[in-house]
């Protein structure tokens, strides 16, 4: 049997970290993973820094979340994966901030290979910093938010290097009162022993009874934004900050003035990451949020 695990949260909270931090782990026990990735929006970003880690198996449904394809496209998928590989060891769901985990779950569920994998579970990486000011998201989204965490059988309190003391105490209790079932761990960059992870979820009561709230008709959607041309990296961040609360992500790579190579770009909830690349990508912007309409991109690059 092939255990399977999937990797939830909301946008920006650190899956990825954790994914890159548990292969790392697999490949060291000379294990062999293999990974199912969902991105919102049509292009994928996180592949690309997956693809970077070796050469690992990986399949990948664009443009929706799980859920939302539906779960013949993920049987598809799963199924492919199988076939393509036969030494593989354990897989890892990453899915999309925006799916519900449950719905997520239930997609993986399939007759068709149900004597090959052994489903351990979801574990939900909860981004703490935006637990805190969780009050300023829209109600659906909060939502959402919130039933990734009831549904997890391991949380992972990450970003606890951005919270005091005093926050961080009361997120985990706030948490715990909300899923009383799943052990808390508080993680930087999601940094976890994955053989935690895999004992915690063997031990897991995977009786998911909670009702569940659909986290297909959310008002998020996605945009890709191509550069057209280099841009100020100091104009560019003066535009991030003045847009809307309710871009919650974003993920590319900008083409900088006066470097070789696109930068990899990263935005969650207010802060900005940047990391050099050594080599010539798209430069590709994928954008998260509500309300994206009304944001005129091509207005900030006119400017430069
Ligand atoms: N300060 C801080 N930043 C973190 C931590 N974990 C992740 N980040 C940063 O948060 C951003 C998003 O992290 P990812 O691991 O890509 O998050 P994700 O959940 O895969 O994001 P999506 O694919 O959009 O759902 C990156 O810039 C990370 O470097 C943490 O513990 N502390």
């Amino acid at each position: 049997m092939i255990d399977v695990y999937l990797f939830s949260g909301f946008l920006g909270s650190g899956k990825t970290s954790l994914l890159m931090n548990t292969i790392q782990q697999l490949k060291e026990e000379g294990k062999k993973p293999a990974i199912l990735m969902n991105e919102f929006g049509s292009v994928s970003i996180d592949s690309d820094t997956v693809e970077k880690s070796g050469n690992i198996p990986m399949k990948e449904l664009l443009n929706g979340c799980i859920c939302c394809t539906g779960s013949e496209n993920t049987e598809a998928q799963l199924q492919a994966l199988l076939e393509d590989y036969d030494d593989i060891d354990v897989i890892i769901i990453e899915t999309t901030g925006a799916a519900h985990p449950v719905e997520a779950l239930d997609a993986i569920y399939s007759p068709l290979f149900a004597d090959r994998l052994n489903v351990m579970g979801i574990v939900t990486v909860v981004d703490t910093k935006r637990w805190v000011e969780r009050e300023s998201l829209s109600p659906q989204i909060r939502s959402l938010f919130m039933e990734q965490i009831r549904h997890a059988h391991l949380l992972l309190a990450n970003k606890a290097d951005l919270l005091s003391e005093g926050e961080l105490s009361t997120t985990t209790m706030e948490l715990s009162n909300l899923n009383s079932n799943a052990p808390i761990i508080q993680t930087e960059h999601a940094k976890i022993a994955f053989s935690f992870i895999e004992k915690t979820l063997r031990n897991a009561d995977h009786s998911l009874s909670h009702p569940i709230l659909s986290g297909k008709h959310l008002p998020l959607s996605s945009k890709l934004f191509t550069f057209k041309e280099k841009v100020s990296k100091e104009q560019f961040e003066e535009f991030v900050r003045s847009l809307p609360e309710t871009v919650y992500r974003m993920k590319g790579y900008v083409p900088i003035q006066g470097a070789n190579y696109p930068y990899l770009f990263q935005y969650a909830y207010g802060m900005v990451n940047w990391l050099p690349e050594y080599v010539n990508v798209k430069p590709n912007l994928v954008i998260i949020g509500e309300g994206l309409d009304q944001i005129d991109f091509d207005s900030f690059q006119t400017q430069n």
